[in-house]
């Protein structure tokens, strides 16, 4: 079994380090080989998604990736900026399915910015299509508009687009999923304004006829949002777009606490994944030695459990991380009273020692 280690910029070189750490400490043997990515690989070979890197990732069982980005490169002409890396990795390796688990461990009711009672034993899955809609969408440009209310004006453009096959399997995934779990799946849409997203809605619906024994509700995604924060526990699977979905995710890891605790797995059809956390580098407090790695070293679970057939370590993971909880180890986005403030790497030490 062979993992490709890609830490990328900001706070994801410290946090991959703490995951690798846990996944040292398994015991299992597996290889790990480490790339460039991102701003980091710009730096080195003048691409953030180097031959090298990609051919790494094609070539492996599994990818750890860190994050990327950082805004001293937002100038940078777009193909060259670090965003593209992972863009780029999600559609070459056609990772279009994206598990974003939002669960809130009983240890950090406290630290959610809602009221204890809307979050208590949350566990919602948030399933975004991931090489698809207007984050891939062609064309795409900055032109000299011919009509709009201003002709004659500089403007900037983007191509909101699904075809049939890829909501299709997307769907799918997603009712297998709640199939799992507790049988219902929101599809999140904005069918009342675009053309993309009443198709979505049609295909969602058809594909629905062949899972009679899961719910579907549709929900518009403003709804969607403002229900995230006012019953989240009504969800169960939430099937979204690209956009849709990299917004509510991010919206959703505050009902865990931070989002240093929401994990990410990105899977294609032949079982390869993907797995990083569902934040970015944080250049706010990079260097610092206080980022969260437990949604890392989640991701790594992640790893284990889809694809390297490694369940019962995954589980040993996560019981690891609910053990450093409930010592009361909190990192300083997730700290409150009455807890200990650690740092990234104390964090992922007291992981390691909790490995049974
Ligand atoms: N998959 C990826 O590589 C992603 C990359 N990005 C890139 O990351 C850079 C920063 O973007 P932002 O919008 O600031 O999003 P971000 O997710 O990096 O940070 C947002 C806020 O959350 C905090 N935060 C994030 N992760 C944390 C952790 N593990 N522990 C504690 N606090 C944490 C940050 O300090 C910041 O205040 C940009 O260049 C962006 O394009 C953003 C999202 C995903
Ligand atoms: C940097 C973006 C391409 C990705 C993002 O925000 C995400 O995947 O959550
Ligand atoms: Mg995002």
């Amino acid at each position: 079994m062979k993992i490709a280690v890609l830490p990328g910029d900001g706070i994801g070189i410290e946090i991959v380090a703490e995951a690798v750490k846990v996944l040292n400490a398994l015991d299992l043997s597996f290889e790990m080989e480490s790339a460039l990515v991102g701003g980091a690989a710009y730096e080195a070979h003048g691409h953030p998604l180097p031959d090298a890197t990609l051919n790494l990732a094609k070539a492996s069982d599994a990818i750890l990736f860190g994050a990327v980005g950082d805004w001293k490169y937002d100038k940078l002409d777009r193909p060259l900026r670090p965003e593209q890396a992972i863009l780029g990795l999600r559609k070459h390796l056609g990772l279009f399915a994206n598990f974003r688990p939002a669960i809130c461990y009983e240890q950090l009711v406290g630290a959610s910015s809602l009221k204890p009672e809307l979050i208590s034993g949350l566990d919602i899955l948030i399933i975004r299509e991931l090489t698809g809609d207007i984050y891939f969408g062609q064309p795409r440009g900055r032109r000299v508009a011919t009509d709009g209310h201003f002709p004659g004006a500089e403007e900037a453009f983007d191509t909101m687009r699904y075809s049939r096959p890829e909501i299709e399997r997307i769907a799918r995934v997603a009712f297998e999923a709640a199939r799992k779990r507790n049988k219902k799946v929101t599809s999140v849409d904005k069918a009342n304004v675009l053309e993309t997203f009443q198709f979505w809605k049609d295909v969602v619906t058809d594909v629905h006829k062949e899972y009679p024994d899961v719910a579907l509700e549709h929900m518009y995604v403003d709804n969607a949002a403002m229900q995230l924060v006012k019953a989240p526990k009504a969800f169960d699977v939430v099937v979204t777009g690209n956009m849709f979905g990299d917004i509510l995710s991010d919206e959703a890891s505050m009902l865990t606490g931070s989002i240093g605790m929401l994990p990410s797995a990105s899977l294609n059809s032949s079982g390869q994944g993907l797995y990083e956390p569902s934040h970015g580098s944080a250049p706010d407090i990079a260097g610092k030695g206080i980022a969260n790695p437990l949604a890392t070293i989640l991701s790594a679970a992640m790893m284990l459990r889809f694809s390297l057939n490694q369940e019962a370590a995954a589980q040993r993971i996560e019981a690891a991380v609910q053990k450093v909880l409930a010592q009361g180890l909190r990192t300083p986005d997730i700290h409150s009273e009455g807890t200990t403030k650690v740092g990234t790497a104390e964090m992922g030490d007291a992981v390691v020692k909790a490995l049974k």
